[in-house]
């Protein structure tokens, strides 16, 4: 458990970096994005696999999947790490994906080598997440494992569990997104972070709450222990995530204020 260093950029050490993903139905697009991102506050870049279609609308398989990440990939800054995501329709993603689907998808990217980082879902994996996080790492890659709650927030208890879980199975980052529906969930998605941050010494988390009420916690979330937040730079991935731009300065302001 401890920082990860990944093309030069340091997740778990010193201010929130800030991740833009690539959100797009088709090569073409993801790359203009990508392209686009050098332009932008992004300290990394995530890959959304699922929006991806064919240009007849069917859902590409594993192999036009991979074309799809080398095209950005080769797109990219090189200094960008990249993170890439098959966000199944469980967990609030674009595609659905039978488990047995999604873990082969998984080591398929494992041994692909483009990826600096995979996305790999806590629930979805179940069982097969430790194996995963070998495989990934006996290939270069780290693993951010994940938890998505798009209906509510879960009790606190239950959300520091999840981040505990996650790096009991082996990853090198964990990850939590949950919807509030008070401003009092949104707070409690933070004292869950805080609770994690104080189990799980040196493991660097990523936690948000999502949606209008949540997107106070993508700002000041680095306080309460997170060490990356989602930003966009024109399409964004998920509900509440403010302008990357806007949110370096809210960064900046608030490492200000706090560190002088
Ligand atoms: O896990 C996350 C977090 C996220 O859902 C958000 O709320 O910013 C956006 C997703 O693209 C990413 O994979």
């Amino acid at each position: 458990m401890s920082v990860v260093s990944v093309r030069n950029v340091r997740i778990g050490a010193g201010r929130p970096k800030i991740i833009v993903p690539i959100f797009a139905a088709d090569e073409a697009e993801a790359v203009a994005q990508a392209k686009a991102l050098a332009e932008t506050a992004a300290d990394l870049a995530e890959l959304r696999l699922d929006p991806l279609r064919e240009a007849d609308g069917s859902l590409p398989g594993a192999g036009a999947l991979c074309r799809v990440l080398a095209a950005v990939r080769k797109a990219l800054p090189e200094h960008l790490p990249l993170l890439v995501t098959m966000r199944t329709a469980a967990e609030g993603g674009q595609r659905a994906y039978a488990p047995g689907d999604y873990i082969t998808l998984l080591e398929v990217l494992c041994t692909e080598e483009r990826a600096d980082l995979i996305d790999m879902e806590l629930h979805t994996a179940g069982d097969t997440l430790p194996r995963l996080c070998r495989m990934a790492h006996r290939h270069g890659g780290a693993v951010v494992a994940s938890m998505h709650d798009f209906a509510k927030t879960p009790p606190r208890e239950e959300m520091a569990a999840s981040l505990r879980a996650m790096a009991e199975k082996g990853a090198d980052i964990c990850k939590l997104a949950v919807m509030p529906r008070t401003a009092a969930d949104a707070a409690e998605l933070l004292a869950a972070t805080a609770e994690a941050r104080a189990a799980l010494p040196g493991m660097p988390l990523i936690t948000m709450a999502m949606g209008p009420l949540g997107a106070v916690t993508r700002v000041c979330g680095g306080a309460f222990g997170s060490d990356a937040t989602f930003g966009t730079a024109g399409t964004s991935s998920a509900p509440g995530q403010p302008d990357a731009a806007a949110l370096r300065r809210a960064l900046d302001a608030l490492d200000a204020c706090l560190n002088g």
